[in-house]
């Protein structure tokens, strides 16, 4: 499973949050200020904070267990937390819980659909639970129009396909026009033109309405979101714009090994060099923003050090994240 990829033992060596902000004036449409939330004795979320402005299009990230889901249901309203608090349009989730569901849409991890239900008769019943009344119909029509379910709305939920059933979660999520989108791993299971036409679509709504999604793809973050929060243990660990991370994907990495120990200030030197990580025995992974092989075998001549070993490695996800929280 790509989930897996990320495993938790990069998360472990995350340091220190990076912070980064896209806040300007626009009015905040989410506030999670010191959230905690225990399972019995298990703390699944860490005096958490974050904001999220209106109609910006954030990716949730961490790894398995990490808090994300829990975070969302709380700001959903479907879990109270330990402590803290959570603002949404300004209202304090305690106190405002039903006038900010009327305002959220939510797609859970497991999307909980009637299978017995038919397409149209099921998001008919979620336009009746959001009383829209006169305009139900034409919502609903609009819905499926939107999330391209037009020859699948006669169907039976359970005779869809994994990517048709997603479609009707974000018809469910949205039919009411809630201001904030509430995604949890919305791409999951889909083949790849499926994941292509669902991202295009949430980008579409994201150019109106703020939308906070979680996944374990990076492609997709690279696709949507504009920034990135990612967690781990339940702790905010780096809040990052989108294109940073694209820039460190597209950076080089190489291993090296010297016969002897090589200084910072040595490959200081090279042009290029962003970041070099000591490995055991005379071995350092360095990071660059172009190719910069030569350059090093002329600083090891000039310097006369003896490079015995020199790999490009494949940039993945663990690579990425660990530069990322560095
Ligand atoms: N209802 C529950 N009862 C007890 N523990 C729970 C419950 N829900 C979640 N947890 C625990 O809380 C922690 C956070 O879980 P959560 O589902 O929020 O993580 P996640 O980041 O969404 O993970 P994933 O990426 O695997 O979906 C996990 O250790 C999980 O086992």
């Amino acid at each position: 499973m790509i989930r897996d990829l990320l495993s938790a033992s990069i998360f472990d060596k995350i340091p220190q949050i990076q912070s980064f902000s896209t806040r300007n004036k626009k009015p905040m449409s989410i506030q999670v200020k010191d959230v905690s939330k225990f399972y019995g004795k298990q703390k699944a979320l860490d005096t958490l904070s974050f904001e999220i402005s209106d109609a910006e299009v954030v990716g949730f990230l961490g790894p398995n267990g990490a808090g994300k889901s829990t975070m969302m249901k709380i700001i959903t309203g479907f879990l109270p937390q330990s402590s803290g608090d959570v603002f949404v349009n300004g209202l304090n989730i305690e106190k405002h819980s039903l006038e900010i569901r009327k305002q959220i849409g939510y797609l859970p991890e497991h999307n909980p659909l009637y299978l017995d239900l038919y397409v149209k008769e099921y998001l008919e019943y979620v336009a009746g639970i959001y009383k829209l009344g006169r305009n139900k119909k034409k919502r609903v029509d609009e819905m499926i129009e939107l999330t391209g379910l037009g020859l699948e709305q006669k169907k039976k939920i359970g005779a869809l396909s994994k990517g048709y059933r997603q479609r009707v979660g974000l018809a469910q999520a949205l039919i009411h026009d809630p201001k904030v989108l509430i995604l949890d791993e919305p791409t999951t299971g889909l083949d790849p033109n499926q994941l292509v036409e669902v991202r295009q679509l949430i980008q579409n709504i994201g150019k109106e309405k703020t939308v906070m999604l979680s996944t374990h793809i990076m492609q997709e973050v690279e696709a949507i979101c504009e920034r990135v929060l990612i967690i781990n243990k339940g702790k905010l660990v780096a809040d990052q714009a989108a294109n940073h991370i694209h820039s460190i994907k597209e950076s080089h990495v190489f291993e090296l090994q010297f016969t002897c120990p090589v200084s910072n200030s040595q490959f200081q030197t090279i042009a290029g060099i962003t970041h070099v990580e000591t490995l055991t025995n005379n071995r350092y992974q360095i990071s660059a923003t172009n190719d910069v092989r030569e350059q090093i075998f002329q600083m090891a001549v000039s310097n006369n050090l003896i490079l015995i070993e020199m790999k490009s490695q494949e940039r993945n996800l663990e690579s990425l994240f660990h530069e990322l929280t560095r």
